[in-house]
């Protein structure tokens, strides 16, 4: 089944009983504080497995005129009705060892049997008991769905539980919670269809029916006193309930329930005159009550309370996710006519997020006066004035098409045409799948089938919906087409300290490059890691830009690249000793120290060292690190040159390999150096290193191809195993 029926199911229940859903989360939650009170009064003073029942029963005998009942409830209270010596009849709290008074049992708070009425039947009685058991099963199929929405969007049952693609708020921590919460909810569910059918009476009869009893009047002993003995063979703690005889008549017994059987017991000589196991619905309805209410365990009354939350969470975060889908993928509707347009979009979208970057795109090209049309995969057809077509599509399943561009290779083959077209494909996808942008790999085969298609650019992949990457993939576009387009940039959504004020404790001047370090100093203390970043944003256009963070005995030093027109580049490069700047600190907890590496590799080239040296300077196991890093020539390094040999002697950094792309000696990139240590680098990965990139979209891109090669060719294995593995981390711009 496609995964776009699995979401589709998944949301259609979810729909359906949404209402009643919340109700019973809200009303779930508020009752899941009644077994934590209870549980809390403290009657429960001794271990019932150390209590025989004979001990009880003597204490109670001593202590009041006469028992009628002996009660062990789910918090492991002992509850005796008696007569006291005045008289009185009690049902009070034990002490199950001396018989003395505990307590009274406080009768449910007016508040809880509001909830529990509402929770049950919504106070419709039978109908709307009815509905909440129709919703628990509803509830059920939709933990189902919702498994296996999971365990495809994780590549496997195997990796429910490894690490989950990056993604908006909403939809990484609909996956990342459900992974906890999916067994608790399916057991809320499961048992609340199981109590409701309990009350339908569907189930079998959980009665026990126990053989009339002839009891012969001669087996009374001439003492006239009840036989305890066997009453030393049972613990309190398996016992739930003891009637004691109704009076000294033979015939009465005592009736004895336990945890998994009733006995019938002749009051003088002790002997068992019935005993019937309970039926299994019995002992499961006991289990369903208990699960399902958390009675007598404080501790699983905390699941349900965070499970009833879970639910209301679960319920905001996927309606959240299906709306912004239903305006993503909206937008995908022609605006224009077909044939009229000289640019075509093709996107093949499941979740939008691929339809936004291809909007992005067709907005640009719309402002610099271009006729755009955009539609999608499935769409594919001829158009009669195109010159572009641009696909831009997402991968699912393993390695499959979305739903919206599952005909395309059918489409392709049927439309026949000689125009002459530049096609350029643009693959969204995730390291993280084995199968990484396959589906665009395999539109990008499709169109080299056919003469008349040229190439604009090479298939360009994108991991993570990276914005850095498709404006990186635009700007190469721009310069081959010669049509100059601005995207404009998505607001930043993610969380940024308030600012805080640094000094500016240090500066570098200005290298050939362009490019000087600046180290600032918070002016109070400020929480932070190497790898985190520092947003500045400057008056002009309050847009924010992010610069990775190198911690150096508290202090950040930054790198910074100088552009003739950059706002942002040219303040800090204004900044003098002792200036003050506020800045917010960015969390970038993918990008800090891989504590657990054995060994770590840091690939950067120009500014991208930044982070690096904070790392370097972290080591403070003398963990091997061996650093990459790719400059214009060797006066760039000079600003890095002092502080990289300190750590070399001290022995944090083991070595450096540098490549210099306009020196005159040689013109190499940094990824020249991957690719001529391959086996090293295939070994190391092997025994656990780390590898980190930092630095420029173009050359991650070259140093991931690379590490594809060693990882398919040297291991046998795949890039999303050592994304999984925490193997990986990238950070670039
Ligand atoms: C269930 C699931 C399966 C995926 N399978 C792959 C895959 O095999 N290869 C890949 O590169 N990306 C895979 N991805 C990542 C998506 O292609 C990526 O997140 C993309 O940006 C989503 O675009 P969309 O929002 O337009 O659908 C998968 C994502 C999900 C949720």
């Amino acid at each position: 089944m496609t995964i776009s029926i699995w979401r589709y199911s998944h949301l259609a229940l979810a729909v359906c009983s949404s209402l009643f859903l919340i109700v019973a989360s809200i009303t779930g939650l508020i009752l899941s504080f009644e077994p934590i009170t209870d549980a809390t009064r403290g009657y429960a003073v001794e271990d019932l497995s150390a209590v025989k029942v004979s001990r009880t029963m003597s204490a109670l005998d001593e202590q009041y005129e006469e028992t009628l009942e002996l009660e062990v409830d789910v918090n492991d209270y002992v509850l005796a009705s008696v007569i006291t010596k005045e008289g009185e009849s009690e049902r009070i709290y034990i002490h199950p060892i001396t018989g003395a008074k505990l307590g009274y049992p406080k009768e449910k708070s007016r508040l809880f049997q509001w909830t529990t009425n509402l929770h049950r039947s919504l106070f419709l009685k039978g109908i709307g008991r009815f509905f909440v058991g129709l919703i628990s099963f509803l509830l059920c199929l939709i933990t189902v769905t919702g498994v296996f929405l999971l365990a495809k969007r994780q590549g496997g049952v195997s990796k429910l539980f490894t690490k989950v693609q990056k993604d908006s708020f909403e939809q990484r921590y609909h996956v990342v919670i459900s992974r906890w919460f999916m067994l608790p909810v399916l057991i809320v569910a499961a048992t609340g269809v199981f109590l409701s059918a309990e009350k339908f009476s569907i189930l079998p009869s959980g009665n026990v029916t126990h053989s009339k009893l002839i009891i012969q009047d001669d087996e009374i002993p001439e003492r006239g006193r009840r036989q305890l003995a066997l009453f030393e063979t049972f613990t309190l703690d398996n016992v739930r309930k003891l009637t004691f005889p109704f009076s000294e008549f033979p015939e009465d017994y005592f009736e004895l329930a336990l945890t998994d059987k009733e006995l019938y017991i002749h009051q003088y000589t002790g002997e068992i005159l019935s005993e019937v196991p309970y039926p299994f619905v019995t002992l499961a309805a006991r289990l369903s009550l208990t699960l399902h209410t958390g009675q007598g365990s404080v501790l699983w009354s905390v699941i349900l309370l965070a499970t009833c939350v879970s639910l209301l969470f679960f319920m905001y975060t996927g309606f959240a996710m299906a709306l912004k889908r239903r305006r993503t993928v909206k937008a995908t509707t022609p605006e224009l006519d077909k044939d009229k347009c000289e640019f075509i979009l093709l996107v093949g979208s499941e979740t939008g997020t691929t339809n936004y970057f291809a909007t992005l795109f067709q907005n640009a090209l719309h402002k610099a006066g271009k006729r755009v049309y955009k539609a999608e995969l499935n769409q594919f057809t001829d158009y009669k004035k195109a010159a572009h077509i641009i696909v831009f599509t997402a991968t699912y399943g393993e390695g499959e098409a979305p739903t919206n561009a599952r005909k395309f290779r059918e489409k392709f083959t049927t439309t026949q045409s000689d125009q002459l077209i530049n096609y350029s494909v643009v693959g969204f996808g995730s390291l993280v799948y084995p199968d990484y942008c396959k589906f665009a790999t395999e539109v990008d085969t499709v169109f080299r089938t056919r003469s008349n298609f040229t190439e604009t650019l090479p298939l360009y992949k994108i991991n993570n919906q990276s914005f850095a990457a498709f404006t990186d993939w635009s700007r190469q576009w721009c310069n081959t087409t010669g049509i100059q387009l601005t995207i404009k940039a998505p607001k930043e959504t993610k969380k940024t300290s308030k600012k805080k004020a640094f000094k500016v404790v240090h500066r570098t001047p200005l290298n050939d490059d362009n490019t000087f370090l600046v180290r600032l100093r918070p002016e109070k203390k400020v929480k932070f890691q190497s790898g985190d970043l520092l947003s500045y944003q400057p008056k002009e256009d309050g847009v924010p830009r992010l610069y990775s963070i190198a911690k150096i005995q508290d202090d950040i030093l930054l790198s910074i690249k100088r552009h003739e027109f950059g706002l942002c580049s040219n303040h800090l490069n204004n900044l003098k000793h002792d200036d003050l700047v506020y800045m917010g600190i960015k969390r970038n907890p993918n990008f800090h120290f891989p504590k657990k590496a054995k060994e770590i590799i840091c690939i950067s080239n120009g500014t991208g060292i930044a982070p690096f040296l904070g790392i370097v300077d972290e080591n403070k196991d003398y963990i091997p690190i061996s650093l990459f890093w790719g400059g214009r020539n060797k006066s760039a390094f000079t600003a890095y040159e002092e502080t990289i040999n300190q750590y070399i002697t001290s022995g944090k950094l083991a070595e450096i390999s540098i490549a210099y792309s306009q020196a005159d000696d040689q013109k190499r990139y940094v990824q020249h150096l991957i690719a001529e240590q391959k086996i090293a680098l295939a070994q190391k990965l092997k025994s656990g290193a780390a590898i980190m990139i930092c630095g420029s979209i173009a050359m991650q891109n070259e140093v991931l191809t690379i590490l594809e090669e060693i990882a398919t060719i040297e291991l046998h294995s795949s890039l999303s195993d050592f994304e999984h593995r925490e193997q990986l981390k990238m950070d670039c711009y």
